[in-house]
């Protein structure tokens, strides 16, 4: 194994996923061959339904893929055991929260929990390690808060400091610039683009801010009806991938600025 090797954090290789019902097999999308590195942002782009959280779902063990293979560090996917799963990779999903009750801190203090014994007593490093993840993601002033007084935008940063709590090689975000305005998006993934290069840690997130991924990602998966291409935003505007996302009659890609403008 080659030194640039070693630090593949995640290997998807020769990936099918989809769903599968007694004797039906929908496949949503295959083929898919890609490697993330360590201190990565990695964007996940493509349009609505074509298998973007299927993709991620599968990636964090939510699901079972058809077929192929996923590692983690050198270890498949499949073979992990719950407890060393929960070390190596934190998600962060679109569901609602169910703890909103919880002060910001015992939130963030949930990501603890591979760590913890089962009454979940919290030792110095956990509160060490909690109170680095407020930090980082400047929500310190917020710790004593309940969530449910949150902003969309204050209880995402909540969000991705307990997946950084968990204190894991790789964070999985599925669409975590939802339903903020155009500010908080790009504050939310100049936060992520951060993070990964800060701290090491491999960030791999969905959106459909395909412009900001595009200015912020080391790396990006694009995945399209017939395709999913893997590479940095330059190599995949030079590959014309963008252009080809979707129909042509009312957007258009524009290589030159990376972004796309509706056609007058
Ligand atoms: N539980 C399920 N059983 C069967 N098919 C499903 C299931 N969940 C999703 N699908 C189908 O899988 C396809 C991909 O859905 P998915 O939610 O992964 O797309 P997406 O790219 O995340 O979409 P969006 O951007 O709209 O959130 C869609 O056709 C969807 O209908």
């Amino acid at each position: 194994m080659s030194s640039k090797e070693n630090h593949i954090v995640l290997t998807s290789e020769d990936l099918s996923i989809g769903y599968a019902k007694s004797d039906k097999q929908t496949i949503i999308a295959n083929g898919l061959n890609f490697k993330l590195q360590k201190g990565q942002l990695v964007g996940l782009v493509g349009g609505n339904g074509i298998g973007k959280s299927t993709l991620l779902r599968s990636l964090s063990k939510i699901q079972p893929q058809l077929s192929g293979k996923i590692y983690i560090n050198s270890s498949e996917l499949s073979q992990l055991s719950n407890e060393d799963l929960a070390k190596s990779l934190s998600i962060v999903l679109t569901e609602p929260l169910q703890s909103k009750h919880l002060t910001v801190f015992e939130l963030v203090a949930l990501g603890r929990h591979p760590y913890t014994n089962w009454i979940g007593k919290l030792n110095d490093t956990d509160i060490e390690k909690i109170n680095e993840a407020l930090r980082v993601t400047n929500i310190l002033d917020l710790a004593t808060k309940v969530c449910a007084e949150l902003s969309d935008g204050q209880l995402q940063k909540v969000m991705i400091a307990r997946a950084l709590a968990q204190d894991t090689d790789l964070i999985i975000l599925d669409e975590p610039t939802t339903h903020l305005d155009m500010y908080h998006k790009a504050y939310i993934l100049k936060l992520l683009q951060k993070l990964a290069h800060d701290t090491g840690k491999t960030i791999l997130f969905s959106s459909h801010e395909i412009d900001l991924a595009i200015q912020l990602c080391d790396q990006m998966i694009v995945m399209s009806k017939n395709d999913c291409a893997f590479g940095s935003p330059c190599e995949l505007i030079e590959q014309g991938v963008f252009e080809q996302l979707f129909p042509k009659d009312l957007i258009a890609f524009n290589k030159d600025t990376g972004s796309f403008k509706v056609n007058k």
